[in-house]
C-alpha cells in the first residue's frame, strides 16, 4: 500500500531544493506550479471573471504566473497583491505578468478569487491591514481556490492563525502538507487537488491513506486462510453484531460471536456460548473486543483473558475504558501487536498528559504502548510503535453517528486477520470504512455502511 507523502514545510523546502540542484529555476518550477493551479481551477469553475490575491513571498508569484495563464486562456483577470514581492521569482512573476497590479484594500470583489496571499512560508498571523481586505474579498466571492493553502494556516500543525472564509478547492503544490491533513486547517481547505509540478520522490515519513490493494481468494483458499475473527460478546448485543457482520462483510471466511447464545441472521455468523478454551485456537487470525463489551466483571475478565493470547487484537471501545482505567503496561509485552481504536475522548482518558495534533498523539501513543494507534477523527491518524504514521482523507461526515466505530472495528478484524502489518490492516479498515460511508450517502446509519462494504472491497481488487 503505498499512500501520497504529506509534508512538513521544511520536507517541502528540502525536496525543491533537489529539484534546483537538477537545474531547474525557482521561476521555473514557480511558472510550472502557477500554470498547474491555473489549470485546475480552470478545469473547476470554467471562465469566471476572476481576482488573483498575491502576497509578498512565492506563494504571491505563484498567483502572478496563475493570472498570466488564465488571462491567455481569455479569462477576465485582475490581480490586487498586499505589497511588492519580495523574491525574485516572484518579482520576475509580476513582470511576466505585466498588467495591473490593484492595491488589496481598494480591489472590487469578483465571483471566483484566488488566494496566493501566503502559503508555507507563512509564519505569524496577519495584521488586520491584510486580514480585514482578505477576508471581505474571499467572503464576497462564489467560488475561493486557496493555492497550496488557504492563507493564515500553520503548514506543519494545522493551526489557524488567521480565520479567513474557507476554500472551496485548494491545489497543494507539487504534495500534501501536514495542514491539508490535520485539523482544524483541513475543514478549511476544501476539496484538495495535488498539482504535480516533478517534486520527485519526497521522504515519505507520514503518508496518506490511499485504497488498499486485496487479493481475490486463490483457488486453494478456505474459509480459515480468508481469516478467522473472533468478536467478543458482552452486555451490547447490538454493538458486537455490527462488528461481526461487518467483519464477514469485509472478508473473513470465518466469524464468530464469542459469548452469543441462540440462532438468528444471518446464518453464517457463528455464535457460540462463552468459552475461555475457545481463545486457544491457533486458526484465530485475529480478535475484536470492546464492543458492547461492558466495563465490569464479566466484560474484564474477557479483556484479560483476550490480552493474556497472541492473537492480534482490535481494542475498541469498553476495553479501552478498561485500559485507561487499569494502565497500559500489559500491552508492551504481548507477542503480537494490537490496534487500539480511541476517539478524541478515550485517547485523552488514555494518555491525559499528551498533546499536540492528532499526528502527534498517535505517534506518542503508538510509542507508549507498543501498540497500533488508531485515533479516529475527521482525519483518521494511524501510528506504529516505529514512527510511521498515516492519516486519512477527511471522512464523510455522516459517519458521525451510534455503532460506525463498532463497524469499523469489525473491519479492521478482518484486515488484521488477512495481512501481515498491523499498520497496513488498520490503514485498510480506514479506508474501506470511509468508502463505504462515501456509498451510503447521507443520513447513513451504521447498518447501512455493513451493506455498502462489498461494494467498498470489490473496488479494491486488482
Ligand atoms: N520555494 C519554491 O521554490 C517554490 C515555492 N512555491 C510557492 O511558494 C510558497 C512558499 O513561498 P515562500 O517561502 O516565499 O512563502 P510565502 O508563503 O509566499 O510567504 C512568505 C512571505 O510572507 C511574509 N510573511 C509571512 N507571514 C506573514 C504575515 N503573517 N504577514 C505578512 N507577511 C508575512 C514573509 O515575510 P517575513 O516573514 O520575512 O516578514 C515572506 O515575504 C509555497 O507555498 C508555494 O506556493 C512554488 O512557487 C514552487 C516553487
Ligand atoms: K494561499
Amino acid at each position: 500500500m503505498s499512500g501520497r507523502p504529506i509534508l512538513t514545510a521544511a520536507e517541502t523546502k528540502a525536496a525543491e531544493e533537489a529539484v534546483f540542484a537538477r537545474g531547474v529555476s525557482v521561476f521555473g518550477l514557480m511558472t510550472k506550479a502557477g500554470r498547474a493551479a491555473a489549470e485546475i481551477a480552470w478545469d473547476r469553475f470554467g471562465p469566471r471573471e476572476t481576482l488573483v490575491l498575491c502576497g509578498p513571498g512565492n506563494n504571491g508569484g505563484d498567483g502572478y504566473v496563475i493570472a498570466a495563464r488564465l488571462r491567455e486562456c481569455g479569462v477576465r483577470v485582475r490581480v490586487a497583491a498586499s505589497g511588492d514581492p519580495t523574491t525574485d521569482a516572484a518579482r520576475e512573476a509580476r513582470r511576466a505578468w505585466g498588467g495591473p497590479v490593484e492595491v488589496l484594500d481598494e480591489a472590487a470583489p469578483a465571483p471566483l478569487v484566488i488566494d496566493a496571499l501566503f502559503g508555507t512560508g507563512l509564519s505569524r498571523p496577519l495584521k488586520n491591514k491584510i486580514a480585514e481586505p482578505a477576508s471581505r474579498l474571499l467572503a464576497a466571492a462564489a467560488y475561493r481556490v486557496a493555492v497550496d493553502l488557504p492563507s493564515g494556516i500553520a503548514t506543519d500543525d494545522g493551526a489557524v492563525l488567521t480565520e479567513l472564509p474557507p476554500a472551496h478547492l485548494t491545489v497543494a503544490l507539487g504534495a500534501l502538507k501536514r495542514a491539508h491533513r490535520l485539523m482544524p486547517a483541513a475543514a478549511r481547505c476544501g476539496e484538495v487537488v495535488v498539482a504535480d509540478i516533478g517534486l520527485g520522490d519526497p521522504p515519505r515519513g507520514v503518508i496518506e491513506i490511499g485504497r488498499p490493494p486485496i487479493a481475490a481468494p486463490g483457488f486453494e483458499a478456505n474459509k480459515y486462510t480468508r481469516g478467522k475473527v473472533v468478536v467478543a460478546a458482552g452486555r451490547m448485543p447490538g454493538a458486537t453484531m455490527l462488528a461481526s457482520l461487518a467483519a464477514q462483510r469485509a472478508g473473513a471466511g470465518y466469524v464468530e460471536l464469542l459469548g452469543a447464545e441462540g440462532e438468528g441472521v444471518p446464518h453464517a455468523l457463528v455464535r457460540r456460548a462463552w468459552d475461555d478454551e475457545a481463545l486457544a485456537d491457533k486458526r484465530i487470525g485475529a480478535m475484536v473486543i470492546g464492543p458492547g463489551l461492558g466495563t465490569e466483571g464479566e466484560g474484564r475478565r474477557r479483556l484479560d483473558l483476550a490480552l493474556a493470547t497472541d492473537h492480534p487484537l482490535v481494542l475498541d471501545a469498553d476495553a479501552l475504558t478498561l485500559l485507561a482505567r487499569d494502565g497500559l503496561d500489559r500491552l508492551p509485552a504481548r507477542k503480537a501487536l494490537a490496534v487500539l481504536t480511541p476517539h478524541g475522548g478515550e485517547y485523552a482518558r488514555l494518555f491525559p498528559d499528551a498533546g499536540g495534533t492528532a499526528l502527534d498523539k498517535a505517534l506518542v501513543g503508538a510509542r507508549k504502548t507498543g501498540a497500533v494507534i488508531l485515533l479516529k477523527g475527521v482525519c483518521t491518524v494511524v501510528a506504529h510503535p516505529d514512527g510511521r504514521a498515516a492519516i486519512g482523507a477527511p471522512a464523510p461526515a455522516w459517519l458521525a453517528s451510534a455503532g460506525t466505530g463498532d463497524v469499523l472495528a469489525g473491519i479492521l478484524g478482518t484486515m488484521l486477520a488477512q495481512m501481515d502489518d498491523p499498520f497496513e490492516a488498520a490503514q485498510a479498515a480506514v479506508w474501506l470504512h470511509s468508502e463505504a460511508g462515501r456509498r451510503a450517502g447521507p443520513l447513513l446509519i451504521a447498518d447501512d455502511l455493513v451493506e455498502h462494504l462489498r461494494g467498498a472491497v470489490a473496488g479494491c481488487l486488482a
